[in-house]
């Protein structure tokens, strides 16, 4: 039943928030609750791109553009399936958030919408996961671009930027932080029934 929910009511959850928010994990978290498919928006990255940041270098607005298409065409291939899809992707900037609920309503997809969590998590937080993180050598993302993400970052006025919320971070673990999201996301409930 929540198969034939899900196929007629099309969705993209997306799961925001600068470097170090817990986009990633926590994403991971509510596809494997939703049973849906992940994309996580690291995988779409140019190996080029990903020299640059590994070299302190962030990325530039074009690139970003051009990488938000890349991780619609994903999108947009789940879709074509019939499959809802949780994606984790950092969407700082409003006009990558735009440019996915804009191609949803552009192509026409009935019943489909796009719909975007924001992960608020204080910076001091940010910079201790980011240092472990780059202790453990477990990712590329070096701690010293956490200024510019912040820099970067338009946190979004959720009275004026439809279909997102802001979820603020303490100390859940990242399933504690899938069910926040998850309760923050009301209009998706008909549509998915959580294992
Ligand atoms: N709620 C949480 N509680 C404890 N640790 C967390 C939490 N969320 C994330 N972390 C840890 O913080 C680090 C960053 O998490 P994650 O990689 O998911 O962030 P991200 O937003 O996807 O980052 P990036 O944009 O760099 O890929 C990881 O080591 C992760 O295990
Ligand atoms: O600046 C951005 O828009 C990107 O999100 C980059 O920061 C990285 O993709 C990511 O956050 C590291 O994994």
């Amino acid at each position: 039943m929540s198969d034939l929910l899900v196929r007629d009511r099309w969705y993209a959850l997306i799961v925001a928030g600068p470097s170090g928010s817990g986009k990633s994990v926590v994403a991971e978290a509510l596809a494997r609750e939703m049973s849906l498919p992940l994309i996580d928006a690291d995988d779409y990255h140019s190996r080029e791109a990903v020299e640059q940041m590994k070299s302190g270098q962030p990325l530039s607005d074009a690139y970003r553009q051009n990488w938000a298409e890349r991780i619609i065409g994903g999108m947009i291939a789940w879709r074509r399936r019939g499959e809802s899809v949780i994606i984790a992707c950092s969407c700082l900037r409003r006009r990558t958030r735009d440019r996915f609920r804009t191609y949803v309503n552009e192509a026409r997809m009935v019943g489909g919408q796009v719909a975007i969590a924001w992960l608020d998590v204080k910076p001091e937080v940010l910079k201790q996961r980011l240092e472990a993180r780059e202790a453990a050598h477990t990712h590329f993302f070096p701690a010293s671009l956490l200024s510019s993400q912040l820099d970067a970052a338009e946190p979004p006025d959720t009275k004026a930027e439809p279909s997102i919320v802001r979820v603020e971070v303490g100390t859940e673990p990242p399933d504690g932080v899938a069910d926040l999201v998850w309760q923050a996301m009301p209009q998706l409930h008909p549509f998915a029934m959580r294992s």
